[in-house]
């Protein structure tokens, strides 16, 4: 099988890399990365790739300099990312973090190639879009995140029409019993710090806030086409259940694992087949307790702007995933507060809603681009205004 993975060097990418690694049957196209320009060569030179490409042209002759001797291909930038997408392969694994995943994805998809999407942004930025072009294109996407590979394993053999609804779980994050005045002075280090995972540094904040839950949400209404009042979030802390489905005889059918996404990852590299995976088994009597509670939308506002977008429609996916990059910036580098993610986010929705384009059917790559950069300068000229005001 051929094989291409975005967004190599990430958490994502480097389980990805780990499965990869145990086969012998694998034929790997590409591989792209980041900054990361020596993983990405260890990676390439280890799995023989046919072409190593990072995202960024500064990075370009360290990582030709890195792969010299190796007659592995080299590129950079971003048109070189599509380029990429559109060598023929069998399977794509699009694991870059944000809405830069989007396209690569889009052109995978373009040449028929199963798309495994572990990028939620693509389906909360352009859902209808990348569902349109499979559809076209006669080629199969495979959900990576594990609340919706749990729902795709769940549905295996059920007929759609008699779910009556999906629970997806959420950690709760690292500040799941904290009172709002304690989040009030939430730090990086302690939003960055995941109870159950082990992920990406933004994907990891974004579980802080709950805006992973948020986006999955949306998530999960793409992937699934399911009516948003179907779709419920439980708090979990453990994180071993990572989604039930409810069809209307009553029954709940759960998708129970350790947290590893290697069990995701693998499912959709050997889908149709459920092959052996090297993921550690669950021993439910040490376990003991499973635990479960709602989510609080004081707290956490990120549910609660997820179903005004979702009412919205339109580009306001797209809006409400880049704000929410843009916040993300921001805490990061220190500028705004934990709390002030969700206000900067909800504000910046709010500054869209006198603009039509926000509800506009999403009909090309070109126009989720647009609406992309639009909500990130309002979100960061919004964000300029809170830094200089503490508000
Ligand atoms: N981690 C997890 O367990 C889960 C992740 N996901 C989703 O999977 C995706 C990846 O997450 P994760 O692996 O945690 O993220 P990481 O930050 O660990 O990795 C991101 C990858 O994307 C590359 N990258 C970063 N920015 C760009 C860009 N602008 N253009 C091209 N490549 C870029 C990075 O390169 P480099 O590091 O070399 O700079 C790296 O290879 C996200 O969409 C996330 O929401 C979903 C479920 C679980
Ligand atoms: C592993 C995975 O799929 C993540 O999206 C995970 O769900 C994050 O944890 P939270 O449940 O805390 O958002
Ligand atoms: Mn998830």
């Amino acid at each position: 099988m051929r094989v291409s993975v975005f967004g190599a060097t990430g958490s994502i990418g480097e389980s990805t890399f780990d499965l990869l690694s145990r086969r012998d049957d694998i034929e790997t196209v590409a591989l792209t990365g980041g900054r990361n320009v020596t993983r990405l060569a260890q990676q390439a030179r280890s799995l023989s790739a046919q072409l190593a490409v990072t995202a960024h042209d500064d990075c370009y002759l360290a990582l030709k300099q890195a792969l010299s001797g190796s007659g592995i291909e080299v590129a950079a930038g971003t048109d070189a990312l599509i380029a990429a997408a559109e060598r023929p392969t069998d399977w794509v694994m699009s694991a870059i973090v944000g809405a830069a995943g989007l396209a690569p994805g889009f052109r995978a998809l373009a040449q028929g190639a199963t798309l495994a999407l572990a990028n939620k942004e693509s389906l909360v930025t352009a859902g209808p879009l990348l569902m349109r072009e499979a559809a076209r294109h006669n080629a199969r996407i495979l959900p990576v995140d594990s609340e919706h590979s749990a729902v795709f394993q769940a549905l295996t053999g059920e007929d759609i029409t008699t779910v009556e609804r999906v629970i997806i779980t959420a950690s709760g994050g690292p500040f799941r019993t904290w009172s709002k005045a304690q989040l009030a002075g939430a730090s990086l280090a302690q939003a960055a710090k995941h109870p159950t995972w082990d992920m990406g540094q933004r994907i990891t904040i974004d579980s802080a806030t709950l805006f992973n839950k948020a986006l999955e949400v949306i998530e999960t209404r793409e992937y699934f086409d399911l009516r948003p009042e179907q779709i419920e979030v439980i708090v979990h802390p453990q994180s071993i259940i990572h989604a039930l489905v409810g069809f209307r005889d009553g029954a709940l059918m759960a998708h129970l694992g350790a947290p590893d996404m290697r069990h995701a990852i693998g499912y959709a590299l050997n889908w149709p087949e459920r092959a052996a995976l090297p993921i550690a088994r669950l021993d439910l009597a040490q376990l003991a307790q499973l635990s479960f509670e709602a989510p609080d939308p004081d707290r956490f506002p990120a549910l609660r702007l997820a179903r005004e977008v979702m009412e919205l429609r339109g580009h306001a996916g797209a809006a409400f995933n880049a704000a929410k990059e843009v916040a993300l910036d921001e805490f990061i580098a220190g500028h705004i507060g934990f709390q002030d993610m969700a206000l900067l986010v909800e504000r910046t929705i709010d500054s869209l809603l006198s603009n039509s384009g926000l509800t506009d059917a999403v009909e090309s790559l070109e126009t989720v681009a647009a609406m992309n950069q639009m909500a990130r300068d309002i979100a960061t000229r919004l964000a300029s205004r809170m830094t200089s005001s503490g508000a």
